[in-house]
């Protein structure tokens, strides 16, 4: 099984090229509705979230409201650390409940769209790192037209997340996300190649199938030899 990590800055089009990969059939595991469904109304992350932020945090309906909770770990970064905190075991663990689900079905590529990916030192998990990298300008001219927010805000969004360059530096493929979509596409196509390559040794181990091959050779091997020994 081969886990491609997809990252990038926020608004640098990760959901865009994750919907790509999708409708190409490759599976994809998505952080931010993991992290949307992990504080659900009545589950072990929303209890978090009240205790930790009060009642006030709620909306009538109950739930949590994401744009005031925004607002404050945004603009403050204990409350996002202490956030970050409640919330990661949660996260990290549904992340590995959804890439069990898709091993089991067999698939032999996923797709792994997590913002966070360098900062939660999950990139230690994938191979390849693909990093949407996007012009500043540009990154920001989306951010605010997309969210409706102040430049100040959507700066404070950026400054949350380590330095989209640096994540460039670390990454083993680049999609630059600056110029139209159809540019966009273009150097999909060439990441789609690239991420389709058949399966390394390894990485045809991790899969399911790989480790059924395993079991049904050892328990050969082992039928056999006990045959030949008698
Ligand atoms: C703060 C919250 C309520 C804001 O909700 P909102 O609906 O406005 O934004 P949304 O969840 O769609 O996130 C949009 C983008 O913000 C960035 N972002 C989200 N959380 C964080 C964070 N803790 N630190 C830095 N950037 C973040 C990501 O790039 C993400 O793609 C929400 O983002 C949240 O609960 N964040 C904590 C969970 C988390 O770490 N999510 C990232 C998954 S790895
Ligand atoms: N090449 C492009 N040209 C024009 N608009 C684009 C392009 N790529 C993405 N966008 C737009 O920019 C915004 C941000 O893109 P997208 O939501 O894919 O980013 P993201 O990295 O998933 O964001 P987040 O970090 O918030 O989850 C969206 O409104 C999207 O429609």
């Amino acid at each position: 099984m081969r886990l491609v990590g997809l990252t990038g800055g926020i608004a640098s089009g990760k959901s865009t090229v994750s919907n790509l990969f999708r409708d190409s059939g490759v599976p994809v595991v998505d952080a931010d509705v993991i992290a949307r469904d992990v504080v659900q109304k009545g589950t072990r992350g929303w209890k978090k979230i009240v205790k930790a932020f009060g009642n006030d945090i709620l909306l009538e309906s109950g739930e949590i409201n994401r744009a005031l909770l925004g607002q404050i770990v945004f603009s403050d970064p204990s409350k996002r650390q202490l956030l970050n905190r409640l919330l990661a075991p949660h996260i990290s663990y549904s992340i590995v409940w959804e890439i069990a689900k898709l091993w089991m079905k067999g698939c032999k590529v996923i797709i792994l769209d997590i913002p966070l990916l360098f900062e939660t030192k999950m990139d230690r998990w994938t191979n390849p790192i693909i990093v949407l990298w996007v012009d500043p300008k540009v990154q920001i001219e989306r951010l605010i037209s997309r969210d409706g927010c102040s430049e100040g805000q959507a700066q404070n969004r950026i400054n949350a997340q380590l330095a989209l360059d640096w994540k460039k530096s670390e990454a083993d493929i680049v999609i630059d996300n600056s110029g139209s979509l159809d540019d966009t596409k273009q150097q999909f196509q060439e990441v789609l190649m690239k991420v389709s390559e058949p399966l390394t040794w390894k990485e045809r181990l991790r899969s399911r199938d790989g480790l059924i091959s395993v079991v049904v050779f050892t328990a050969v091997g082992v039928l056999l030899a006990q045959k030949n020994l008698l």
